[in-house]
């Protein structure tokens, strides 16, 4: 039995164009959470984004994923929790900073409950249900290219490896969007002629990550999400559609307000002139990987 763990998870970016609420990309740049069970309380330490944020007790993200965790293993709850974040993921601004907390929760109670082990299916489970839904989950856990989906009512998702020529960028902007509030702007419903295009592109994206990049542009094209959105993020909705026009396959990044760029090595040169000063822009490898757990005594 441990009493500490340390937990490493990626940033991620949803939907990646037509793939609402189900693709998502692991990328290089990672949240890593030190969990400790103790006699009494909860503490929390953190060096980077959220800190003098983010609740501080029992409300703290992980903290809260960790109690509904142990609760699902029927697991007893443990007196106290200590947590050191190193929070590298911004917050609110499309990168999945709540599923890499929450996929973190679901990992370090993982490891640290006496109760019988469950698999990374059964993990994903429990983080998409806390989370709300399956887009940034998986490839958090899994790591690459994902595709989440439901079966028999339950989220399952599949890892594909991304061919060597794609090229993420993000953009980060300086304000924040939360994604409860992109979520409230999507209508019921779209016309079907669009749904219909929407499920092309989609398709097509999986061949365009995986083995013809040179297809992204076409199949980058979203008709579910982002035209809904634009009202809240009006810079992020001129930039695609600036970058698009100039040949580089650009995205809305999860619920925003970040963008994601595919660039070649030409295109990378392409993207830093069309955009202004106030936003950062990083060149991020795909994560391969996804979520890992260290005890201490194998650092
Ligand atoms: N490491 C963390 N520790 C505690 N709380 C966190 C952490 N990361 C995220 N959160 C909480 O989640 C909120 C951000 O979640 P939200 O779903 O709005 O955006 P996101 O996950 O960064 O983006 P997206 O879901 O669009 O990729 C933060 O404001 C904070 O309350
Ligand atoms: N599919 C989600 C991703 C953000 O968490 C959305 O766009 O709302």
């Amino acid at each position: 039995m441990h009493n500490s763990v340390l937990v490493r998870v990626p940033a991620t970016s949803a939907n990646l164009g037509p793939g609402f609420d189900t693709l998502g990309l692991a990328l290089d740049l990672h949240d890593e959470v030190e969990a400790e069970l103790t006699g009494d309380g909860v503490e929390i330490e953190i060096d980077g984004h959220g800190a003098g944020e983010v609740d501080s007790g029992e409300g703290h993200l992980i903290v809260a994923t960790m109690r509904k965790t142990f609760d699902a293993l029927d697991a007893p709850q443990p007196k106290g929790i200590r947590l050191r974040c190193r929070n590298r993921i911004p917050h609110a601004r499309g990168l999945g900073s709540s599923s890499a907390a929450i996929v973190a929760g679901v990992l370090a109670a993982r490891a640290l409950s006496e109760a019988p082990w469950f698999g990374d299916d059964r993990a994903l489970e429990l983080a998409a249900q806390i989370e709300g839904h399956p887009d940034n989950v998986a490839p958090c856990l899994y790591g690459g290219f994902t595709i989440a989906y439901t079966e028999r009512g339950r989220p399952r998702a599949v890892a594909l490896p991304v061919h060597e020529q794609v090229r993420p960028v993000v953009l980060i902007p300086d304000f924040r969007l939360a994604t409860e509030a992109a979520r409230g702007l999507l209508p019921p419903a779209v016309p079907h002629g669009e749904a219909a295009a929407n499920a092309g592109n989609a398709a097509l994206l999986v061949h365009a990550l995986t083995q013809r990049p040179d297809l992204l542009m076409t199949a980058t094209e979203d008709h579910l999400h982002q035209k809904y959105r634009a009202p809240a993020m009006p810079r992020t909705a001129e930039l695609v559609k600036h970058l698009r026009s100039v040949g580089v396959p650009a995205v809305v990044s999860g619920a925003g307000p970040t963008i994601l760029a595919f660039s070649s090595g030409s295109a990378q040169d392409l993207i830093a002139p069309e955009v202004g000063t106030d936003w950062h822009i990083q060149p991020l490898n795909v994560d391969p990987a996804g979520a890992c757990v260290q005890f201490p005594e194998t650092r």
